[in-house]
């Protein structure tokens, strides 16, 4: 997987990308990032990438032709077809199965905004799909480009070790997360349920799905109604409900 990211900010998105599971995906080479700053293609003495917005009012807004010089040397710096991405607030919201669908693709090319947005366009003619990773105000959209190398890279295949393939399995049944401890057993703050020492894997097990259902059912009950739950599920979240309304 190649991500080619068109920003104003490249040291940002180079420095996400440069710890944890995908810096050393990056080292191992089962990923790589590029960064394509516009600036870079500007053509007057000030490098200027920016311009009032027509109509008047305030704000600047992202030119075309920085851009799409940027963009045009990210298509040429590779063979396969490019998807690109813009990010934006007016895109559909990121959800893992968006990742995974985009986790398949040989390159995938970020376009991140930044002042009030690019000019409609460059998105018309350079834009595959726009994606927002949530309805608050950003400064710009690098914070969505880190999120999809982030989602994206820890999934191509070799980036995660067995544990952490593991987890991320566990991760993506679409269920929260249970709860987690580690020693001390005994504690100030409380102590470690006993099911989790007891060594009994099976009852460790639907300790855990217990939980997961439950908190999901609590915090999260969007993500219940999108997940069909099988008979144990479901007999596991009723006895979670039970002890709750007791
Ligand atoms: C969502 C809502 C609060 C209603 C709203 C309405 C109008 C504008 C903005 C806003 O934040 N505009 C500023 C910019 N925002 C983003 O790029 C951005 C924002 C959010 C999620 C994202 N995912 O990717 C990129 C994202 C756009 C140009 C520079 C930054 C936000």
């Amino acid at each position: 997987m190649r991500f080619d990211v068109v920003t104003l900010f490249p040291d940002f998105v180079r420095q996400c990308a440069a710890v944890g599971v995908v810096g050393r995906a990056q080292q191992r080479e089962l990923l790589q990032v590029e960064t394509w700053n516009p600036r870079d293609y500007a053509t007057d003495n000030y490098r200027t990438v920016d311009g009032r917005t027509c109509g008047g009012g305030p704000g600047m807004v992202m030119l075309i032709d920085p851009l799409r010089a940027a963009l045009k040397a990210m298509r040429e710096a590779a063979a396969e077809p490019v998807h690109v991405i813009y990010l934006s607030p007016q895109g559909a919201r990121l959800t893992q199965g968006r990742v995974e669908a985009l986790a398949k693709l040989p390159r995938i090319g970020l376009l991140c905004g930044r002042y009030e947005g690019v000019d409609e366009r460059l998105l018309a003619h350079e834009v595959d799909e726009e994606l927002s990773i949530g309805d608050y105000v950003l400064s710009g959209g690098e914070l969505g480009a880190a999120v999809i190398i982030d989602a994206v890279g820890r999934l191509q295949e070799g980036a995660l070790n067995d544990a952490q393939s593991a987890q991320q399995d566990s991760f993506s049944d679409g269920l929260l997360d249970c709860p987690h401890y580690a020693k001390p057993v005994r504690h100030a703050l409380g102590d470690v349920p006993e099911v989790l020492l007891s060594g009994d894997h099976a009852a460790i097990r639907r300790w855990r799905l217990k939980q997961a259902l439950g908190r999901t059912w609590l915090r999260r009950p969007d993500l219940l109604v999108q997940r069909a739950l099988d008979k144990e599920s479901r007999a596991l979240l009723e006895e979670f409900r039970r002890e709750y309304a007791q």
